[in-house]
């Protein structure tokens, strides 16, 4: 049974399409990834799955319970981390932690899942005085309560610092080790890139693509990045590259590195290219393009 099934899920507020007909499967054991610009609609989906928000049109899913019905029978088997969850200030970190276990009726210390999430020290101050960061760990702490079977986590990684950011990723792969399906949104793409098994990619509300990173590279022609060093660069050359058929684009990384997003038909041509400018080349290798690439490719954002 898929851990998420959204079939032509829509939702519109007054005019505005905050998502256009989404249909998605994310089967159980899967890292996914939910990516897309601001605005996109990752956290009205999101919404829609924990019922904050009820689809215009379509329907969704949670292990087979229809998350604006029976959705509460699948309640129990999920942890969330909702976007702008607030904290309650007069309630310490530990209550904070007990409170979901009360209500997941869950027994256990909450001294672990503070420590696993790195505030076991303050977990005795109210959460008025938190940090945003520390306030983060704190509602990542509450969804993992009870081992959810299913996270489902929007953007995790606000208010992190890098090395928050390295053990939220840490977390993401410990509970899938587990078992636990890992549906998140992020602008992390390094992060995304590094844990999920498949990302989707939302744009004004229609989901552009769905696959694994290898796939989405597949699927842009190959999508070769190649860095080519150059006895001299300028914008006339930059520009003459740009021309080739098949590059998408050229850009300076300095005074003599070039960076070209390209199919891999087009390689020879630019070499070629740069030869007829009788500009000679230093050095020239290929990179894979990483999701960010891939990202600014489908949705067309820098
Ligand atoms: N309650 C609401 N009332 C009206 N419009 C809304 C509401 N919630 C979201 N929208 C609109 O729906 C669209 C999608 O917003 P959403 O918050 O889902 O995007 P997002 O992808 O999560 O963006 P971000 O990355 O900035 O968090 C936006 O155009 C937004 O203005």
């Amino acid at each position: 049974m898929a851990a998420i099934e959204a079939e032509a899920v829509s939702k519109r507020y007054g005019t505005e399409v905050a998502l256009d007909r989404v249909d998605l499967t994310v089967a159980e054991g899967e890292t996914f990834g939910f990516l897309g610009p601001n605005g996109a609609g990752k956290s009205t989906f999101i919404n829609l799955l924990l019922d904050f928000a009820k689809p215009t049109d379509g329907s969704a899913s949670i292990f087979g319970n229809d998350c604006q019905g029976a959705g509460v029978a699948a309640r129990d088997r999920i942890g969330v981390l909702p976007e702008g969850y607030s904290v309650f200030d007069r309630l310490t970190g530990r209550q904070h932690v007990e409170y979901a276990m009360d209500s997941k009726d869950v027994d256990g210390d909450p001294s672990q899942i503070l420590d696993r999430v790195g505030i076991l020290d303050d977990a005795d101050r109210t959460a008025s005085d938190y940090s945003k960061g520390m306030a983060q760990r704190l509602v990542l702490g509450m969804a993992l309560v009870g081992e959810p079977d299913l996270l489902i986590l929007d953007e995790p990684s606000t208010g992190l610092d890098p090395n928050g950011a390295a053990e939220m990723r840490a977390i993401l792969e410990e509970e899938n080790e587990r078992g636990a399906t890992v549906f998140f949104s992020s602008h992390i793409l390094e992060q995304v890139e590094a844990v999920c098994d498949r990302v989707g990619i939302l744009q004004n509300g229609e989901l552009v693509a769905v696959d694994t990173i290898e796939g989405l590279r597949e699927s842009l022609g190959g999508g070769t990045k190649l860095v080519i060093t150059l006895d001299r660069l300028d914008d006339g050359t930059a520009e003459r590259v740009r021309s080739v058929a098949g590059v998408e684009t050229a850009v300076a990384r300095d005074e003599a590195t070039l960076e070209v997003t390209c199919t891999n038909d087009a390689k020879m041509d630019i070499l070629v290219e740069l030869h007829d400018a009788g500009v000679d080349v230093v050095n020239f290798r290929t990179e894979e393009a990483s999701l960010e690439d891939m990202f600014i490719e489908y949705t067309g954002n820098r």
